[in-house]
């Protein structure tokens, strides 16, 4: 159905947030008149500008740093030439089609939809019937018995940067440049910071990480977020407690950033990767008596309700986890329980014990589950193995000298508490993990229970289970 004019609608549910909220509607939702209201891109940020995107770019830039290394295999391969026109036309002749395809199959193909492409923010209760008010940029009402808050988030800007009016880019914009910047500044040293630094190195750019702490990834277990900055160091400037003091413009478009101590930065291109903030604060919640964390999300129980009945709320506008897997479970689960019921005795709930997360730098890391600190923090009687991918046979194929596969578990019970690895193809390694930490499998039945291919890589995994004295 078509974008509506003025007059007020009346819906049983609105979508607010057309990323993972728009998975909701399937065929079991026919026969519900339901709003969504995308203010930007269909298919939200792990579509357009996010998780798929960035790894297709990530995908060129490991090509490209498998052939700056290839010398020591004996192979002497170079890179001659990075087309950047072409791997943006590459990236985003795939993600605009499906752009258009997902918000045309929503407007012109789904009786039972209508989409709002505009902000939305709510407006109360409509007093004669109870319903949610939800009133858009364009002066449209649309009226509501229930209500999904899917709204994400976005790039949190410095004070120092934004009052300063230089101009930068966000994961919104960068993966669009139209040309390669010969020197970029990454602002932040989280996630993205790490993906970036490793794309636009990789592809040519002269990149500098800015942290205001001393490790990057400082999230992750301490060992791998240590040895990741060790190799980030070898990899790019990296500037390490080095809080921004003062950001302005260059002639010519570039940026200089001064620092409290050590020399000035100028650069062509600034990219601001400093954490994501929750987009519940522009909704006017205020109106419908529902208020924010003190981390600035929407509070939800585990089954994705609000406190306001008849309002949920998923992925990253509520959820602690900014990570799309977890946006999709969450939506699977609000999904399910909107057709049960608010009320229903057999709602589904949120399962955020083992969440596991990879960056797609370079090397890939990927973790899930406690770090050694936080398994100590708890009291737990813990074994620790660290397991150099350099000592399996695959590692020697791959001359690896960096990578690692660090476990934790209980001793006693050998139950599996976290695992932390660093090094090729980190994301797949780990996934037997998660595996073993949903069902309950030991460390020993891990490792004892299965065959492991051999000589393949995930025998660094084996080992490591082995190695764990538990
Ligand atoms: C650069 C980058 C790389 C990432 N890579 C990964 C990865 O590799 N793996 C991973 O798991 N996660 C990754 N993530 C995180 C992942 O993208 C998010 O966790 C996920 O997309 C969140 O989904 P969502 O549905 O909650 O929000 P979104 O997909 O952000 O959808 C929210 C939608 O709501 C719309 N909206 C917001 N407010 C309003 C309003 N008031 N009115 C109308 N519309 C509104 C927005 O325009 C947006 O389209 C990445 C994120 C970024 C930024
Ligand atoms: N592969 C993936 O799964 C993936 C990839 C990208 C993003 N994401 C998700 O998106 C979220 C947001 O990514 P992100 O990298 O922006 O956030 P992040 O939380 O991972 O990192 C933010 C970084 O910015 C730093 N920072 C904050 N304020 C700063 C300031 N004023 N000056 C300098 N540094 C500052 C923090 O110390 C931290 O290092 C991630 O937490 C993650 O959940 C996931």
């Amino acid at each position: 159905m078509t974008t509506v004019g003025t007059t007020a609608q009346s819906v049983d549910l609105a979508i607010i947030g057309a990323g993972s909220g728009n998975s909701i509607p399937d065929e079991r939702f026919d026969a519900t008149s339901i709003a969504i209201f995308e203010e930007g891109l269909f298919g939200g940020t792990c579509m357009n500008v996010g998780c798929i995107p960035t790894k297709m770019f990530v995908y060129a830039a490991d090509i490209a740093a498998a052939a700056r290394e290839s010398a020591k295999y004996g192979v002497h391969a170079r890179v001659d030439d990075v087309d950047w026109p072409a791997i943006v036309a590459r990236v985003f002749g795939r993600i605009d089609p499906i752009e258009a395809g997902g918000r045309e199959y929503r407007v012109d193909r789904c009786e039972n939809v209508t989409v709002y492409a505009s902000h939305v923010v709510f407006d109360g209760r409509d007093e004669a019937t109870g319903r949610y008010r939800l009133v858009t940029a364009n002066g449209e009402t649309v009226l509501a018995t229930e209500v999904v808050i899917a709204a994400g988030a976005r790039t949190a800007v410095p004070d120092v940067i934004a009052d300063s009016g230089v101009p930068f880019h966000t994961n919104a914009d960068v993966m669009r440049l139209p040309e390669l910047p010969e020197r970029m500044a990454i602002l932040g040293s989280g996630y993205i910071s790490a993906e970036f630094a490793h794309v636009f190195s990789a592809l040519g750019t002269r990149v500098t990480v800015i942290a205001r702490s001393d490790t990057l990834l400082r999230a992750l277990d301490a060992d791998i977020a240590d040895r990741f900055t060790a190799i980030a160091e070898q990899q790019w400037d990296v500037r390490r407690n080095s809080p921004v003091t003062a950001a302005s413009s260059l002639p010519g478009g570039g940026v200089r950033l001064e620092f409290a101590s050590g020399d000035p930065l100028e650069v062509d291109a600034l990219l601001v990767a400093t954490g994501r903030t929750p987009n519940g604060d522009r909704l006017a919640l205020e109106t419908v008596g529902l208020s924010l964390t003190d981390d600035g999300r929407v509070p939800v129980d585990e089954h994705g309700r609000t406190s306001a009945r008849g309002v949920w709320a998923l992925g990253d506008v509520s959820s602690p986890y900014q990570l799309k897997h977890v946006a999709n479970h969450e939506q699977r689960v609000v999904q399910n329980n909107l057709l049960k019921g608010w009320d229903a005795d057999d709602l589904e709930s949120f399962d955020h014990r083992f969440v596991p997360a990879a960056v797609f730098t370079h090397p890939q890391i990927a973790t899930v589950g406690l770090t050694e600190a936080q398994a100590r923090e708890q009291g737990l009687d813990i074994a620790v193995k660290v397991q150099n991918y350099g000592d399996v046979a695959y590692g020697w194929a791959m001359e690896d000298t960096v990578g690692v596969c660090k476990l934790i578990a209980e001793r006693g019970t050998g139950r599996i508490l976290g695992a932390h690895i660093l090094g090729a193809q980190a994301s797949s390694i780990v996934q037997p993990v998660i595996q073993a930490m949903h069902f309950g499998q030991t460390a020993h039945e891990m490792a004892r229970g299965q065959y492991w291919i051999h000589p393949a890589l995930p025998e660094v995994l084996e080992n490591a289970l082995l190695g764990l004295d538990v």
